[in-house]
């Protein structure tokens, strides 16, 4: 292990040139500064084209990062991972020294953050555009696998040309020699093919892992990127089917798509051939497997009407099926379980006749194309056979002829398959297509949290939900100077979420003007912090919840707000402490305790504008008095909707 690490600044020089770029380290210096943040970094890579983002892989996560790329040292300072081989990872420090240390050793001398620079779902557009863009990224890899298809293909025809030696020359002349000859070309072909195989097999693993892992990861940031209006439009249900469309289509490109493409070059060769060995019965057999994939085709437009009900009713489903999962306790409470699941399954079967329908037409249209194909097999095998005995035709060129033909008819219909597959895919295929194409929002990169309190001011808000929705916010204004105070109170469903959301930016209002420090919301995210009534808590320690609530702040930052709010006297009750593992949305706190953690997390994020919906309402009048001081004495301008007082008080 290099003894100390490479400085921010010089670290990312070298990786910009391991990564063929220019770097020169002076301006570089002057761009993110000696010690830059792995944020910093990131940043500055992005500026030059990488898809960048400082992660927390752990011990497994290392083997799927692409190389090379920096990782923090536990004892300060920047290593770049070359290469992996093995299992080991290949290191360079400062004056080009190098060591190669296996995966755990590595984990142990990291402090955990690497710099990922795996591509993620390139550009603009709609699916295939951007998993274009990500096949192109990883065209080397691509290329591997293609160069391995093709090379098995033509190995293919190797074969009939051995038979028809062996049966024309070799077996009626008695030619031992010839025969022995044909037999080891046959094996060297053979343990050719598998090595072949197996080396297109790795590049197609390395290849999907990759297109997985871009994809995924992809869609989800696109998901996170869009503007809060086009996350709660769209049920659950919708983004689970767009994921499931994403990812067939991730797992149709590599293999199908490319295998449809080789599949076509090889029907082609295969055809001609066929038409030098025999001209007609080629012909035949072009005719034949044209009848086969019109069957298939024909049947697939039919599978793609019900498809298309189905992926509609998919989404009902699995959005009824998520909301039953997700309120089951509040249910069974109700006693509603019985009402919950005959909805359910209502639709649930309404999907299940439609999935049956299609497996019929399905089992129809393969039962006809097999018969056909064996009709075609059995009518060749006649025809050539009779040629045969009279002598008309020589076996080995009929023998070498059916070869050809079977691998011809394999790779036509893998054709009409993978067309087959796209289309009936077609209506999921769509959904994950609308999604990717709607734009994202343009936010600015994150910046350090800024405590300071802003005067926030609001002229004239009008909005609704919707085209055809009642206007919620009619001519809404409000003026809070920095570090004043301002309790928003009405009955339910006045509008007080509403408003705060459109005061965070969340939502945008049709008309009127809102200013944070002067700034519009959207450009204030470093300084406003909008606590929702009802928090989802995260999975995993508590600590770590309460690091994702409140946007990745440091650990002292959390202790210190968790002293300011008392939260930290009850975690000092739990055996755990802060290590207290929690259930994912974090049931098993509390109602009060989840709004405590959550009012902690965003005092710990350092922000000088609080925007807090209900943030008391669960709470003791004991702990809620105590934290409404907390609220009232710090430094913050702080807006809260509240039931029951109307109160605005400046500093
Ligand atoms: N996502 C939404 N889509 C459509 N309408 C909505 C949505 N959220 C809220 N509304 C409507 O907006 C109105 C105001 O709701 P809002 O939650 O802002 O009220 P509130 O004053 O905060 O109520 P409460 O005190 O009960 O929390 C309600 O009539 C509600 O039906």
């Amino acid at each position: 292990m290099p003894e100390r690490g490479f400085a921010g600044d010089e670290a990312l020089a070298c990786l910009l040139r391991l990564r063929g770029r220019e770097a020169d380290r002076d301006a570089l210096r002057a761009e993110v500064g000696a010690d830059p943040s792995p944020e910093t970094l990131a940043e500055a890579l992005g500026r030059r084209g990488f898809h960048a983002r400082p992660v927390l892989p752990g011990p497994g996560g290392l083997a799927v990062l692409d190389l090379p790329t920096l990782a923090r040292l536990r004892e300060g300072g920047w290593i770049l991972l070359r290469a992996r081989k093995g299992g080991r990872y290949l290191l360079l420090g400062p004056g080009g020294r190098t060591a190669r240390l296996d995966r755990d050793s590595l984990a142990g001398s990291l402090d955990g953050t690497v710099l990922d620079l795996t591509p993620g779902l390139p550009g603009r557009g709609g699916l295939w555009r951007r998993l274009g863009g990500l096949l192109a990224r990883n065209r080397n890899a691509l290329a591997l696998v293609a160069g391995c298809a093709l090379l098995l293909q033509a190995l293919g025809l190797v074969t009939p040309a051995l038979t028809r030696v062996v049966l024309n020359r070799a077996l009626p002349d008695g030619a031992g020699g010839l025969l022995l000859l044909a037999s080891a070309g046959s094996l060297l072909g053979a343990i050719f093919h598998a090595w072949i195989g197996y080396v297109r097999g790795r590049a197609l693993l390395h290849f999907s892992q990759r297109m997985d892992l871009g994809a995924e990861r992809g869609f989800l940031e696109h998901v996170l990127s869009l503007p809060y209006a086009d996350l709660r439009t769209r049920a659950l249900g919708e983004w689970l089917q767009a994921a499931g469309g994403l990812s067939a289509a991730k797992d149709l490109l590599p293999e199908k798509t490319l295998g449809a493409v080789l599949d076509g070059c090889l029907a082609l060769v295969l055809l001609g051939a066929m038409a030098l060995l025999l001209p007609g019965p080629a012909a035949a057999v072009l005719g034949g497997s044209l009848a086969v994939a019109a069957i298939a085709l024909a049947a697939g437009r039919i599978e793609v009407a019900y498809q298309a009900r189905q992926v509609a009713l998919g989404a009902r489903e699995q959005s009824l099926l998520a909301g039953l999962i997700h309120g089951a306790a509040t249910l069974k409470a109700c006693g509603a379980e019985g009402q919950a699941l005959s909805r359910w399954r209502a639709v649930f079967r309404k999907g299940l006749l439609l999935g049956l329908g299609r497996a019929r037409t399905g089992l129809w249209a393969e039962a006809a194309a097999a018969t056909l194909a064996r009709v075609q097999d059995v009518g060749l095998m006649a025809w050539g056979g009779l040629r045969v005995v009279r002598g008309e035709l020589d076996l080995g060129t009929f023998m070498a002829f059916l070869q050809l033909a079977t691998a011809f008819s394999g790779a036509f219909l893998g054709l009409a398959g993978t067309w087959l597959r796209l289309i009936v895919l077609a209506p999921q295929l769509q959904r994950a297509s609308a999604i990717l194409e709607i734009p994202r929002e343009e936010v600015p990169p994150p910046r350090v949290p800024d405590p300071s309190p802003a005067a926030v001011e609001a002229r004239d808000l009008w909005f609704r939900y919707g085209p055809g929705s009642p206007w919620i916010l009619q001519g809404a204004a409000l003026q809070v100077p920095a570090g004043g105070r301002l309790l928003l109170d009405g009955p339910s469903g006045w509008g007080k979420s509403t408003l705060l959301r459109v005061l965070a930016g969340l939502e945008t209002p049709s008309r009127g003007e809102i200013l944070v420090g002067g700034q519009p919301p959207s450009r204030m995210r470093d300084r406003i912090v909008y606590l929702p009534q009802s928090v989802q808590l995260y999975g995993g320690s508590l600590l770590d919840s309460l690091r994702a609530l409140s946007a990745g702040a440091a650990t002292p930052a959390i202790l210190r707000a968790a002293e300011a709010t008392g939260f930290e006297a009850f975690v000092a009750t739990l055996p755990l402490g802060w290590k207290t593992p929690l259930p994912q949305g974090g049931r098993s706190l509390s109602g009060g305790q989840r709004q405590w953690a959550a009012l902690t997390a965003a005092l710990a994020a350092g922000k000088g504008v609080l925007l807090l919906d209900e943030p008391l309402a669960n709470l003791d009048p004991v702990s809620a008095a105590a934290l409404g001081r907390v609220l009232a004495e710090g430094p913050w301008t702080v807006i809260t909707a509240e039931h029951g007082r109307t109160r605005s008080q400046t500093p």
